[in-house]
């Protein structure tokens, strides 16, 4: 159910008016409704019930501290690809012991920091990469645990710029060489071999190509069981779509579903082939988590007609929002209050100076300048990859819990973008 939804003609979150909240926090903001988001991490977790599984939710999507605090206190781990991500989750309060590191290029300082806190494991994308946590944990004294992010070479049917589990993709370990680099990292002293791995792309909106991943990763599980590398979980990445509502488009596959077909798989697999017994399964969803828990809120500063088209400008921008600018993505826009002017085909747009800096093309829309315009699926890949191009200081950050609302992000001023800048003496 969304909680997005008109009451008396305005665009409310949750029981809060919209309206009300640009008042109180101004515009751009991005509003997220915890019940939202509480629905979707439950959707994951009630389909793990009574299972040995783990939701690590992908914080790239969105890593406000008040998001991870909410996914922590329901018992999610966390997949993180940066120091920065580890240090935001224990800023959160999160349990270090249900992280993960993912990512091609983790640093010395990185690994340490992340040894310290003696993550989960590690998802290895590379033989330089084994060979450097090696060295790390030796000179730790300490044994990191890993597991390998295999490359199945699976088409996740997605946008080219976010499937990654291609041959042409730079991340993770061909599938045929995945044998040999786990026997090469069995021999490494300060390695514990414990899983596997893969992540084949984002905003899939069928579960085949996620359970032909599994199938290569069960076949690759059996081969290391045959020559005594036992493996102790299975993280199957994340990847799951959510419905941005462009005309046309199909549906994305609803998380039970995908979970109910996936633990099938494993079921049989171990009935008939006795492995995978032990075997710990782990998720790392990020979109499907927030992505539709979030709106940005922003208001029309000017209707410009154009020789060939007419334009609504915003006060947000791409480096609000970068998504549309970046993979042409198509999301969503409504008035805030319906009805206040006559409708007109528009493009959406931003302040800054870039011909890409569109939110939204050829779009019907009754606005006129004051008006409040709302970008649906905004919650995930929306703040975490806003920039403060122009000089433009990010939007604000809003929880509404209910009628409460809480401020999450302030806004941030010009001031801060450059405190950390100086002019040469
Ligand atoms: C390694 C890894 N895990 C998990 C995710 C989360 O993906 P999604 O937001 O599509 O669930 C990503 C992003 O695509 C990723 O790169
Ligand atoms: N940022 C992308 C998803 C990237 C997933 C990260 N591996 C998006 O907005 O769709």
């Amino acid at each position: 159910m969304s909680q997005f939804s008109y009451k008396d003609g305005v665009l409310h979150a949750e029981g809060a008016s919209l309206s009300a909240i640009a008042e109180q926090f101004g515009t751009p903001t991005y509003v997220y409704s915890k019940a939202a988001l509480l629905a979707n991490f439950a959707s994951y977790a009630d389909a793990c019930k009574g299972r040995d599984a783990l939701v690590c939710y992908a914080m790239k999507a969105n890593s406000n501290l008040a998001i991870l605090d909410l996914l922590a206190r329901q018992g999610a781990g966390f997949d993180i690809v940066s120091g920065g991500e580890l240090l935001r989750v224990l800023a959160a309060g999160g349990d270090p012991r249900k992280v993960i590191f993912s990512g091609v290029g983790k640093s010395v300082e990185e690994m340490r920091l992340a040894l310290s806190h003696d993550i989960l494991c590690f998802n290895v994308e590379s033989i330089p990469e084994l060979h450097r946590l090696n060295e790390v944990a030796g000179a730790m004294d300490k044994k990191a645990r890993i597991s390998l992010r295999v490359n199945p070479n699976v088409d996740a049917k997605t946008h080219p710029y976010i499937a990654t589990g291609l041959k042409a993709n730079k991340f993770g370990v061909a599938f045929d060489d995945a044998l040999e680099t786990y026997r090469t990292a069995a021999k490494l002293p300060h390695l514990d071999v414990s899983g596997i791995d893969c992540h084949i792309g984002s905003q899939l909106l069928d579960d085949a190509p996620l359970l032909e991943a599994l199938d290569r990763l069960i076949e690759l599980i059996d081969q290391l069981g045959a020559e005594g590398i036992e493996l102790h979980h299975l993280d199957i990445g994340g990847g799951i779509g959510i419905d941005y509502r462009e005309a046309g488009e199909s549906a994305p596959v609803p998380v039970g579903d995908y979970l109910g077909r996936l633990f099938a798989k494993i079921d049989a697999w171990r009935a008939a082939r006795h492995s995978g017994k032990g075997i710990k399964v782990i998720f790392e969803p990020g979109r499907s988590i927030v992505g539709d828990t979030g709106v940005l809120l922003t208001k029309v500063e000017f209707i410009k007609h154009g020789e060939e088209k007419n334009f609504c400008i915003v006060d947000a921008a791409m480096n609000d929002m970068a998504r549309p600018a970046l993979y042409q993505a198509w999301m969503d826009m409504q008035p805030v209050v319906q009805g206040s002017a006559a409708a007109a085909d528009y493009d959406v747009v931003g302040p800054i100076c870039e011909s890409g800096d569109w939110l939204a093309r050829d779009r019907t829309l009754a606005v006129e300048a004051g008006d409040l315009l709302v970008m649906h699926t905004a919650g995930a890949y929306g703040m975490t990859m806003a920039s403060n191009y122009n000089t433009r200081g990010r939007a604000a950050e809003v929880i509404v819990d209910g009628e409460v609302l809480h401020l999450v992000r302030k806004r941030e001023n010009p001031a801060d973008l450059y405190a950390l800048e100086s002019v040469i003496k």
